[in-house]
């Protein structure tokens, strides 16, 4: 449903985005991550069509995206722009008649979605009245109550506490169940690891990482070892090629360079020991933004 071909976008000097190709498609929900000035709203502001490319092309169902594809797509942005005279009503029924959407499918959108969000006895309250993190959820469901296709979400979690940020992760993966397109950016590696199914990482610009979730975890391999037994953390600091070791419930957390190193690790360990626990498993998405990052970093320095 959405395509970006090749997109390159500039300011002065700056290169924003460097040559992003990315196919998305419904029901499928992209994070976008980044360090700060990677390129994350650039690359929703190319989307929204507020800025055009300087090469490239984006379509959108199979044509080229214009300014009249905007109401197929739902926007929540990172400067939340609420009305904060406004009731919650008033304010998503504002919105949806932006949209040109019909007043009593949004009436009826507001009720499930009130309720559904945990903000039901909130809906004449005026926005200033609401804490910043039910009117965050009256922003994200004024970006959706016309059912787009495609719903952009940039830092959709960002100051909400973790009983908002789960109610907020089941309403997407409801959209997301019944269709929608999700692209989202954040800067909290486990929302990402908790929602997404593709990952988009950039990098001043570049293309880093673009490809499913489960591919890119997997492409890493399993270079974390959990493992119990009778050692000390001296016993372990020496092992080959390890990077980072903590104490972790009744054992230790290793982090290898590579799968192999874990896997050597481990073997050399059963033989010295007799564990009474271990576990190898993938790193975490907050691991991988870490490698990815430092590692082209070092390059470029
Ligand atoms: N209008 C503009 N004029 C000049 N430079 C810009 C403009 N917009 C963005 N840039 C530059 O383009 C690069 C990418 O910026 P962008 O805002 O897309 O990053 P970001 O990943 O959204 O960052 P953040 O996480 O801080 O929001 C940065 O170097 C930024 O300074």
């Amino acid at each position: 449903m959405l395509n970006i071909n090749n997109v390159t976008k500039r300011f002065n000097d700056t290169v924003a985005l460097d040559n992003l190709s990315l196919n998305l498609y419904s029901g499928e929900i992209l994070g976008l991550i980044g360090k700060n000035g990677a390129g994350k709203s650039t690359t929703f502001k190319l989307i929204l069509n507020f800025i055009e490319p300087d090469s490239g092309s984006i379509y959108l169902d199979n044509h080229k995206l214009s300014k009249n594809d905007l109401d197929q797509i739902g926007y929540m942005p990172e400067e939340r722009g609420l009305y904060l005279d406004m009731s919650v009503k008033q304010q998503v029924l504002y919105f949806a008649e932006l949209h040109d959407y019909d007043k009593d499918k949004a009436l009826k959108g507001l009720d499930y979605w009130m309720r559904r969000l945990e903000v039901k006895g909130f809906i004449n309250y005026k926005i200033k009245a609401l804490s910043k993190g039910n009117q965050q959820k009256i922003q994200l469901m004024a970006a959706f109550i016309h059912q787009p296709k495609l719903l952009i979400l940039d830092e959709p979690f960002s100051g909400l506490d973790p009983i908002n940020i789960e109610i907020l992760i089941s309403a997407v993966k409801e959209l997301q169940e019944n269709g929608t397109a999700i692209i989202f950016s954040s800067h909290d590696m486990r929302n990402v690891e908790q929602l997404s199914n593709k990952l988009l990482l950039l990098n001043n610009g570049k293309t880093i990482l673009n490809d499913d979730l489960i591919k890119i975890k997997d492409k890493f391999g399993k270079t974390n070892l959990y493992i119990e037994g009778p050692f000390k953390k001296d016993d372990l600091i020496d092992l080959p090629n390890l990077v980072k070791i903590a104490k972790d419930y009744s054992g230790y957390h290793l982090t290898f360079t590579s799968k192999e190193a874990a896997f050597n690790a481990l073997v050399n360990l059963k033989n010295k020991y007799e564990l009474s626990g271990y576990r190898l498993f993938n790193p975490s998405m907050d691991e991988i933004f870490k490698m990815k990052i430092t590692k082209k970093e070092g390059k470029n320095a």
